[in-house]
């Protein structure tokens, strides 16, 4: 039986529940659709169970760092513990989410979602038909094409492993490697991360990174760059990672390998052709207005879009612009000014706006301040020696244009920044703002 739906949500993580619930409350006959488990990658497979596990390793690190400050004792981490409290959130995520689809009307359907034509798609052996459809698909890791990359798990094994293996080596050195060290090295395990860049978390400002790399050789992760892993092989269930450095070839051992080497738009499985959506580099060509170039019926949001920095509050913001659009027509375009982004690393590193390379590249006239802090109070009340920023101030209007932090509280204080960004704040609104004291964002004033 083919059935009919104003619009047809293909996901069901942050980008699908922004729009779906906008759409459905405007009187649209709605359906969302997942293959997996309803709530997506942040609630179940990212953000939030990550920084479930980073609680563990908080306690851990905290411990480590006021020892010989008033701080004696030995703690640990109990690993199927803190997946037990991991699960704690999890586990309850799907049937809420379909719930609060079901409450708000929106039929809720199982299975992998194709394109059969320009205006249906198929979902299991069930034929459906649509007026306007969002592609809320998320992303995937991207392929390595290398030998053995079947024995690499990824972020959804890594959150769900039942134990912890002694030897980690992580493919790829940006967020995911930098966060899963962390949590995988405070629970004991001695990991190796194997980086094709010149250096780890290569969007965030260099200067900081170096200051951060204290912080990771201190817990003992092995950090090589300039590496570019080829081939895992397997033998009696211990593997062997085969990379090229710049010194000829290297082999490390591992218990567990995990992919940390990018993640693109998932979409190869849609059967895009079928229904007239236009792709180039493996991304959907879209308009201003995140709709396909080929097929009007058919608009994108989130990572699936790959219009902005694949992040949340990225995935709610497109929402809200398709919701819009679908609505009320389109007239409404995604602007990314001043979104955050932050490695939830021990201690934390964060940007938002421009780094200092952007915004030379864009010829801006601009002052930088750049400082490693270690000595301000809000890194020594905690026995914490990374501490530092960067700050970008435009020379003639003194508006804020960028601002990168490491170290206590960055992952809170980079908020103040983003709000300054996104609304045209000046160094001297910041400077003149009164800020609790003493707290992390007591130190802005100095920064700009
Ligand atoms: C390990 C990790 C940690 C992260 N941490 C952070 C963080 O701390 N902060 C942050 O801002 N961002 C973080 N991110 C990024 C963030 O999770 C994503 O940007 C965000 O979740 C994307 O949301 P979305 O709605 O676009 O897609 P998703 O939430 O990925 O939803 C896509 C859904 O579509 C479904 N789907 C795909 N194809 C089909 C199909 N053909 N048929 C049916 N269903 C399909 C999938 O099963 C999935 O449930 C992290 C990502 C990872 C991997
Ligand atoms: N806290 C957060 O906001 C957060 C956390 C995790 C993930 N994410 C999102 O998920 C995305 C994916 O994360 P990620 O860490 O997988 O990607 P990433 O883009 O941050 O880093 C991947 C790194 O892997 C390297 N690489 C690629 N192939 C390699 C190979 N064969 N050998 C060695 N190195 C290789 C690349 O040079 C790159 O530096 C991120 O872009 C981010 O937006 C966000």
């Amino acid at each position: 039986m083919n059935m009919e739906y104003d619009l047809v949500v293909i996901g069901t993580g942050t980008a699908a529940m922004v729009c779906a619930m906008r759409v459905a409350k405007a009187g649209w006959k709605v359906a969302v659709v997942d293959e997996k488990p309803f709530g997506g990658t942040c609630a179940l497979r990212g953000c939030d169970p990550k920084k479930m596990l980073v609680a563990g390793a908080e306690a851990i690190e905290a411990k480590q760092r006021m020892t010989g400050h008033g701080v004696e004792g030995t703690l640990r981490i109990d690993w199927s513990d803190l997946i037990r409290f991991k699960r704690s959130f999890t586990d309850p995520v799907p049937e809420k989410h379909e719930r609060r689809y079901e409450e708000a009307g929106i039929v809720t359907l199982h299975g992998t979602a194709k394109f059969t034509g320009p205006d249906r798609l198929s979902v299991g052996d069930q034929e459906i038909e649509y007026r306007k459809i969002l592609i809320a698909s998320g992303a995937r890791p991207i392929p390595l094409v290398i030998p053995g990359e079947k024995h690499l798990i990824d972020n959804e094994g890594f959150l769900e492993l039942p134990s912890l293996p002694k030897r980690i080596v992580m493919v790829g050195g940006g967020y995911i490697a930098a966060e899963f060290a962390h949590i995988a090295a405070r629970a004991g395990a001695e990991v190796t991360i194997l980086q094709r860049g010149p250096r780890m978390l290569t969007q965030f400002e260099p200067e900081l990174v170096s200051w951060l790399m204290d912080a990771i050789n201190r817990i003992g992760v092995r950090v090589i760059t300039d590496t570019t892993v080829d081939a895992i092989r397997e033998r009696d269930g211990e593997y062997t990672v085969h990379a090229s450095g710049k010194e000829g070839p290297i082999e490390v051992a591992a218990d567990l390998v995990v992919h940390a080497a990018g993640r693109a738009p998932a979409i190869e499985r849609l059967d895009l052709e079928k229904g007239g959506v236009a792709v180039e580099n493996g991304k959907l060509k879209l308009n201003e207005f995140l709709q396909s170039v080929s097929n009007p019926a058919v608009y994108a949001a989130g990572d699936a879009a790959s219009n902005g920095p694949p992040l949340t509050p990225v995935s709610s913001h497109d929402a809200k612009v398709v919701a819009t659009n679908l609505v009320e027509g389109n007239h409404r375009k995604p602007d990314y000014k001043g979104v955050p982004s932050v490695a939830f690393t021990l201690p934390p590193i964060a940007r938002v706006g421009l780094t200092e390379a952007d915004a030379k590249e864009a010829g801006l006239k601009f002052r930088t301040k750049c400082e490693r802090t270690s000595q301000w109070f809000t890194a020594r009340r905690i026995a914490e020696p990374v501490y530092g920023y960067k700050t970008l101030v435009d020379e003639q209007t003194g508006k804020i244009l960028g601002a990168h932090l490491v170290g206590p509280g960055a992952d809170q204080t980079i908020n103040i920044f983003g709000l300054a960004i996104r609304h045209g704040l000046t160094a001297d609104d910041l400077k003149t703002t009164m800020f609790a004291y003493p707290t992390g964002a007591s130190d802005i004033g100095y920064m700009v």
